[in-house]
């Protein structure tokens, strides 16, 4: 990409800040006054009695996702002054800057593209001199030929075998999208085709991913937007030791390593022949990057028309959260309610529940969208926030969870928003399973909104000792997404829906969502500390607990201290 000139280089940084401080902001005032006089003793069952189509009205719909989000602590007024926040904090000029590819990462000086990797190719987007459509393009061509070849067969290892088994080494973003799109779209996956991701710099994870695979029919694909993540390059050269040593070859490298990253230079020093590389931007964040080549793995298992489906759907979304008026948008109604419950309900974290076995890697997925994107504590000034800013996203497959921590939700102290997420009609179908799914998702956010009353506990006889344990306090608030089949398509529209409800929260906290500094300082520790660990002579300078940490590791390893009667 081209350079900044450094005179320009001042100029982008706080373009987009704004410098009225939030909590000062008119309609923040009115929503602190909405929560104390009237909100915050809202009773969904009051609402909805009082309101009888409410589950009619609070509801969007777009890019094929049906949002209902009338089990919330919000009326009409509560909405109207959530989007008139949205509005006082510059809302749709940010989403503009950013589709036009804006500097809107200040910290980091870059642009926030991950939506031109989903536009159509009859599209343009000249940004800064260059049109971004056609480099997306080209790009997504060239993985389109290579996914073919390995899909049919035509691409060969260096004995002439066919590729039979995928194995994405990456982490962060690098990782989690390709995972959880594999997992969510395990059911277009070409069959004689496995995908295996090594993330974990733990030996184990490596030796057990490779335990059992050809080596002549594997084919690992290096994707680090870097190309010097630790963790990354360390699995990478131990995958290219066990191939090496498995064909006896150094030369078959070429044919079983393609490389995605933005760094050709270290890729080539890896070993990977530049025409295996498939490339992509500084404006593509790495939790940003499953449209881009980052993808590679998800359009070799599901191929490239699937693979199209799913950009499609998540340009279908990008371009409802850039045009549908905010009452309407559904990104802006997810990311204004998770300010609502987090800075005026004091909720420290939201589930996400999806009810579908394809989905269970999407929490964790969200886990780095949301938090390594608005855990920050700085606004873009920097000057410290004196608000809340990211919740703690958690969950997982719904069901599983009903038999495990939604005791919790149901019963605990604290309010944990939620998010369910259903399906119409089923991905793989037995009789009535579905309708058992779907009812327990149904269920569980009605139990959660409208709980049990110690009236309702007693009439069913309950021995009086028991009643106050069995009540359901209700009032819990949640959303409904009802999709109609998981596929590509919905499968994009759900998580560009994400992503944008992401930026709209960092949008309103006045933060940069698309840098990462609070991930450096345990990487340059970890460097030092590892250097520690192999010379057991290098002295310590850490504080007590760490210095005793890394002695008493040393003592383990030098077999002077043993603990574990059954070694
Ligand atoms: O793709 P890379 O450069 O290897 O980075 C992997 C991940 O590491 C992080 O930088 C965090 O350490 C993430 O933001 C990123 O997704």
């Amino acid at each position: 990409m081209t350079k900044l000139p450094a005179a320009d280089l001042q100029l982008p940084l706080f373009a987009y800040s704004q410098r009225e401080s939030l909590t000062e902001k008119r309609a923040w005032i009115a929503l602190q006054e909405h929560h104390q006089y009237s909100a915050r003793h809202f009773r969904l069952e009051r609402l909805f009695a009082a309101d009888p189509r409410r589950g009619e009205t609070l509801i969007a719909e777009a890019a094929g996702i049906y949002l209902d989000y009338s089990k919330n602590l919000v009326t009409t007024e509560t909405m109207t002054l959530l989007m008139q926040l949205a509005r006082q904090c510059g809302l749709q000029d940010r989403v503009e800057a950013m589709f036009r590819g804006d500097r809107i990462n200040a910290t980091e000086q870059r642009a926030v593209l991950h939506t031109a990797l989903r536009k159509p190719a009859s599209e343009r987007l000249v940004v800064e001199g260059e049109d971004v459509i056609a480099q997306v393009q080209d790009v997504l061509a060239r993985m389109e030929v290579f996914a073919e070849q390995v899909r049919s067969g035509a691409w060969t290892g260096h004995t002439g075998r066919p590729i039979r088994h995928v194995v994405n080494i990456g982490i962060g973003g690098s990782d989690l999208g390709p995972m959880m799109a594999h997992e969510a779209l395990r059911h277009y996956s070409q069959r004689d085709l496995s995908l295996h991701f090594l993330s974990d710099v733990d030996a184990a994870a490596l030796l057990e991913t490779v335990r059992g695979l050809p080596a002549e029919e594997t084919l690992f694909i290096v994707c680090s937007k870097t190309f010097t993540t630790l963790e990354t390059m360390t699995n990478a050269q131990a995958a290219r030791q066990w191939l090496v040593q498995q064909l006896g070859d150094e030369a078959a490298v070429v044919r079983h390593f393609v490389g995605v990253t933005t760094n050709i230079e270290e890729a080539s020093r890896f070993g990977i022949d530049e025409r295996n590389m498939f490339g992509f931007w500084d404006w593509v964040g790495g939790r940003y990057s499953m449209s881009s080549a980052i993808g590679l793995s998800t359009m070799i298992a599901i191929g490239p028309q699937h693979f199209r489906d799913m950009l499609a759907g998540m340009h279908a979304m990008d371009e409802h959260f850039r045009t549908a008026p905010l009452e309407q948008n559904l990104p802006a109604i997810l990311g204004m309610l998770t300010v609502w419950y987090g800075n005026f309900f004091d909720a420290r974290s939201q589930a996400v529940l999806p009810y579908s076995q394809y989905l269970k890697r999407l929490p964790a997925y969200l886990q780095q969208l949301t938090m390594e994107s608005n855990g920050k504590q700085v606004t873009l000034h920097g000057e410290p926030v004196d608000y809340q800013t990211s919740p703690v996203y958690w969950g997982d497959n719904g069901i599983n969870g009903q038999h495990s921590f939604y005791q919790m939700l149901h019963q605990g102290t604290q309010m944990v928003p939620c998010d369910f997420i259903g399906f119409c009609q089923p991905a793989q179908a037995l009789e009535q399973q579905q309708e058992l799914l779907m009812a327990n998702m149904f269920a569980q956010a009605e139990a959660l909104a409208f709980g049990k009353t110690v009236q309702r506990v007693r009439e069913e006889g309950t021995p009086e000792e028991l009643v106050p344990h069995r009540v359901f306090p209700g009032n819990r608030p949640s959303n409904s997404m009802l999709i109609e089949q998981l596929t590509p398509y919905s499968l994009g529209s759900l998580i560009a829906l994400y992503e944008h409800s992401v930026f709209t929260q960092g949008v309103i906290w006045n933060i940069d969502s698309f840098d990462q500094w609070g991930v450096e300082l345990g990487k340059q520790l970890a460097k030092r500390t590892a250097r520690e660990l192999i010379d057991h002579g290098q002295p310590l300078h850490h504080d007590s607990s760490t210095n005793a940490l890394i002695r008493r590791y040393r003592a383990c390893q030098g077999g002077t201290v043993a603990s574990d009667p059954s070694k």
